[in-house]
């Protein structure tokens, strides 16, 4: 096995144009970068554990790039553009310490990572090598024009609430995969272990969408994020959230319906927006080839009868991922 700073350069070590923004890159105690005038710098940290987020015996390639995607879709749901990232890798020592084993999974991850970099437009600046169980944590730093970015807290009463894409090809990926589906070019298992961040989607919202997140832990949950900070409420029509490709014939239509409102894993955007202003934006994500489906409207707090009722009867027991839920706990992915 390498020495940690042997690893770096060896895998690490981004090819590429020089970014005239990193007076300082990889290699001492702290990176040195020149923000752009004229923009903020939208920064965030998502840590990827194994057997959490991702199957352990999931492609290395696949790990790699999915951990970049899922902290890069964050920069995505602010309206940023990707600038920089860090890697802060752990590695298990014991499964790493054959060393063909280990030059094939760094292998792997480093081309999974760095091609994620290359499609982001994000450079790798840093990082961390440790040891202990396999987790990867990436801070993503991006720039986007001074009060441009998209919060969460601006959604009003009235607002279409639309998401881009399709749902529930995350958690239905992750059902196959656990049922023994190997074949990484089927829709479903792209969308569990190689998701894309909606980076172009976010920057042509700015200055359209009242409001927007990324969707990681499933559509209720993080509606109540946006309830919660814009202080409304959603009247959700769940028969109108469009289902991922190949979802109901893989799933069968209740549980395909559960993973769309509830399975998280989706990384696609959760916006509002006004409702003259829908079809401007629902255009511009059709020049990228993305749908924008309006799934509700946002209205009164309280307007809405109950906590379920603000979605429909039928979705009242689903819930989105916690990491700490017991397992039998079902929690109201709406609930305050
Ligand atoms: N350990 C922590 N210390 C400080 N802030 C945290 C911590 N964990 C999460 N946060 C903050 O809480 C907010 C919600 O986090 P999270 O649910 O992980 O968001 P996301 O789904 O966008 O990754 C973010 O602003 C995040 O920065
Ligand atoms: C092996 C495996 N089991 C279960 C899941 C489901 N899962 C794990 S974490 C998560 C939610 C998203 O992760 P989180 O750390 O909450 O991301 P964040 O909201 O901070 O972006 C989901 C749906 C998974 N991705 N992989
Ligand atoms: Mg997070």
């Amino acid at each position: 096995m390498l020495a940690e700073f042997d690893l770096i350069r060896h895998y690490f070590t981004a090819p590429g144009a020089a970014d005239s923004r990193v007076a300082l890159g990889i290699g001492d105690d702290a990176t040195l970068l020149v923000p752009r005038a004229g923009h903020e710098l939208a920064v965030s940290v998502d840590t990827s554990v194994t057997n959490v987020h991702f199957p352990d015996d999931a492609p290395a390639s696949a790990v790699g790039h999915r951990a970049l995607a899922v902290a890069v879709s964050d920069l995505a749901a602010m309206g940023a553009r990707a600038r920089w990232c860090w890697m802060a890798l752990t590695l298990d020592a014991r499964r790493f310490a054959d060393e063909d084993a280990a030059d094939a999974w760094l292998s792997g991850y480093a081309q999974g990572f760095l091609g994620g970099c290359a499609a982001y437009d994000s450079t790798l600046v840093g990082g961390d090598v440790t040891s202990g169980t396999l987790a990867i944590s990436v801070t993503v730093m991006g720039d986007v024009p001074t009060g441009q970015a998209l919060k969460r807290s601006g959604a009003v009463v009235g607002d279409v609430v639309a998401v881009t894409g399709a749902l529930g090809g995350g958690a239905g990926g992750l059902e196959l995969w656990q049922r023994g589906e190997r074949d990484l070019s089927h829709p479903l298992l792209r969308r569990y272990l190689l998701p894309e961040p909606r980076l172009e989607a976010g920057m042509a919202l700015r200055g359209l969408a009242t409001s927007a997140m990324d969707i990681s832990d499933g559509l209720l949950a993080d509606l109540g994020h946006i309830r919660r900070a814009s202080n409304v409420d959603v009247q959700l029509d769940a028969d109108a959230v469009p289902l991922a490709e190949g979802l109901t014939a893989a799933l069968g239509a209740d549980a395909a319906r559960r993973a769309a409102l509830s399975g998280g894993d989706d990384y696609e955007l959760l916006i509002t927006i006004a409702p003259e202003n829908f079809a401007r934006a629902q255009a511009a994500l059709d020049a990228q080839g993305l749908a924008l489906s309006a799934v509700g409207r946002c209205v009164a707090p309280g307007a809405v009868s109950s906590g379920d009722g603000s979605v429909d009867a039928a979705a009242g027991d689903y819930h989105g991922w916690q990491h700490f839920a017991p397992a039998s706990a079902t929690v109201p992915g709406d609930s305050r």
